[in-house]
């Protein structure tokens, strides 16, 4: 029942990571790749991310059952016209977007009747391009399946069971929750990275040259995700708008409970608060999600 051949588009840090895991895992399985950077291609085969890197995306998916686009959640569209005119009847389309209502429409939209099914594969890293890839990358993390209400489901079983070949744990959801869940576990916290990294880059009592040299622990964690690809996180913002305002209404409004916690005096809020999420952590961990990332807890990271 698995993929005979696979076509990546876009050829970064998750394009590459499919491109790894497929040669390790489903050995039997063709890959063809295409990244509209020439550099990236160049780099890709040199690497040899997938089987074939082909001069254009038409080349790429000649004969593909399964074509899985890798490129920012604002190019899928264009990424997606680009193929239309030689899209196998039979190929299941996918991605690896970080938000997915907007992606499963412009993936519908650019390739009517074709049979699209979104996926997210909730693992990453703050790094991008063609070196970033890794094999392991999709190890014992999630992948979000998110079919459309009329989706084929021995399609959404055939790109289950090729998650689960690349190590991921898989869930079907519906495309408006997981961009709801994902706003807040996943795109709010780069928010507030990207925040608190620049209001410290832009304090005028407190030196760059401080920052950098006091920066142990809490601020260098936000550090690595704030060095997250600009594109990427440009376009999961512009296109998760409803939800990432939604939840950010509602981090604000417990934001300013804590201003208020503070100013008051109120030891105890803050000790409640602050005892709750230690358990979330706990939790967390105990669960034994392994962190596939190479160098992930690295002191020098
Ligand atoms: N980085 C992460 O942690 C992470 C995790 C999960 C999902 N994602 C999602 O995966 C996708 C890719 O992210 P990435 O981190 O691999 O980015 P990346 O920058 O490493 O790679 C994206 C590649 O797409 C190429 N590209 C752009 N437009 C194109 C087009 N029209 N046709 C062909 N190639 C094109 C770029 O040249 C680039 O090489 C994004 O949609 C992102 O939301 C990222
Ligand atoms: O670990 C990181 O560096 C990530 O940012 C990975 C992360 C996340 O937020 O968990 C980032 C975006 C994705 O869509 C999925 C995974």
């Amino acid at each position: 029942m698995s993929f005979s051949r696979v076509a990546v588009i876009g050829l970064g840090l998750l394009g590459g990571s499919v491109g790894l895991a497929i040669a390790e895992s489903l050995p039997d399985c063709a890959t063809t790749g295409y990244d509209a950077d020439p550099d990236v291609r160049r780099r890709a085969a040199e690497r040899g991310l997938v089987g074939t890197v082909c001069a254009t995306a038409a080349e790429a998916v000649a004969g593909a059952d399964l074509i899985v686009f890798c490129v920012p959640v604002g190019a899928m569209a264009a990424a997606a016209v680009e193929i239309a005119d030689a899209l196998p009847a039979d190929a299941i389309v996918s991605d690896v977007g970080s938000s997915k209502a907007a992606v499963g429409e412009a993936l519908r939209g650019a390739l009517p009747g074709a049979t699209v099914i979104p996926a997210h594969p909730v693992a990453g890293t703050e790094r991008s391009g063609p070196d970033a890839g890794f094999a392991h990358l999709f190890r014992h993390r999630w992948c979000i399946l998110t079919p459309p209400a009329d989706a084929d489901p021995e399609a959404v079983a055939k790109l289950s069971e090729f998650w689960r070949a690349l190590g991921a744990n898989v869930e079907i959801m519906d495309a408006a929750h997981h961009d709801l869940v994902l706003a807040v576990t996943s795109h709010i916290p780069h928010l507030i990275a990207y925040t608190i990294v620049g209001t410290a880059s832009d304090l005028e009592e407190v030196t760059r040259g401080e920052v950098i040299k006091y920066s142990a622990g809490g601020f260098r964690d936000f550090t690595r995700i704030a060095a997250s690809d600009p594109v990427m996180w440009r376009d999961v913002f512009l296109t998760n708008r409803d939800a990432v305002l939604e939840m950010l209404g509602r981090f604000t409004e417990d934001l300013t409970a804590l201003q208020r916690a503070i100013r008051r005096g109120d030891g105890e809020a803050l000790f409640d608060l602050f005892a709750r999420t230690r358990e979330i952590r706990r939790s967390i961990v105990e669960q034994g999600q392994d962190d596939a990332r190479p160098d992930f807890g690295r002191s020098d990271h």
